[in-house]
């Protein structure tokens, strides 16, 4: 059995001095500070994670990667190149938030992945439903559809986080059965597409919190959590961490 994966999504938060106080609270608690977890960090602070976490096995992630994976006239781009200069490990891709106020599409996303592999990164590629398409009973088809940009990097290693767009930051977490489903769902159409020997792991997303945590990561479909507003408090953070390694 594979190891769970948690990854805290700082999405645009942070300063400074504000992440090296709640980065030492991390690196303090054995529970967050070992390998299996990891932080994504807004760009301009991912060098200052590189540096805090030395000589733990903390990994660093990147929140975006441009889709331009040469270096040149691309002003405001960040390229997989320089993320893995930098020191990350992860990065995510397709998140719901860059999907819907970036006007991220397929074509765009694909050549996130590839540049991203290229570049030795492993791509965390979110997929999701809106509140809408879910209760018109078009979710499998729309994370079916999501997935299939997946093809442009078949073979290679990556991550799936399923995040219910409804469920993101709203305090309103998908049950127990919606999730377990969901998941067998992404595993059933990655395999089904990229081969049964295919190595598939996919996190759950949206209000992953301390009090819910055991549940949701004790599904044997489900490889790890993607904590966006719990990852800002380390000792929230740390609580989901210990779920996830309870459960190994
Ligand atoms: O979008 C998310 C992580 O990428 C989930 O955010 P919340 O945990 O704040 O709901």
């Amino acid at each position: 059995m594979q190891n769970k994966l948690v990854l805290g999504n700082w999405k645009m938060n942070g300063r400074l001095a504000a992440n090296v106080a709640l980065v030492q609270a991390m690196l303090a608690d054995p529970d967050i500070n070992r390998d299996g977890v990891g932080i994504a960090a807004p760009f301009p602070y991912l060098a200052q994670l590189g540096q805090l976490f030395a000589g733990s096995p903390l990994a660093v992630a990147a929140q975006d990667v441009s889709r331009y994976a040469s270096d040149g006239a691309f002003t405001g781009e960040s390229s997989a190149a320089m993320l893995a200069d930098i020191g990350c490990r992860y990065v995510l891709i397709g998140h719901s938030e860059r999907r819907q106020y970036f006007g991220e599409n397929d074509a765009c996303l694909r050549d996130k992945l590839q540049a991203a592999v290229a570049a030795g990164l492993v791509p965390v590629y979110c997929v999701g439903e809106t509140l809408d398409e879910r209760e018109s009973g078009r979710f499998a088809d729309v994370v079916a559809e999501q997935l299939k940009t997946l093809d442009a990097i078949a073979g290679q290693e990556y991550v799936v986080a399923y995040e219910p767009v409804w469920a993101i930051g709203t305090g309103r977490v998908a049950s127990i059965e919606q999730i377990d489903a969901a998941h067998q769902l992404i595993r059933d159409r990655v395999l089904q597409c990229h081969g049964a020997s295919a190595s598939i792991r996919v996190l759950y997303g949206g209000s992953v919190k301390a009090d819910n945590a055991d549940a949701i990561l004790s599904l044997a479909s489900v490889g790890g959590a993607l904590v966006g507003g719990a990852s800002l408090e380390a000792k929230g953070f740390g609580k989901i961490c210990q779920s996830a390694k309870k459960i190994l």
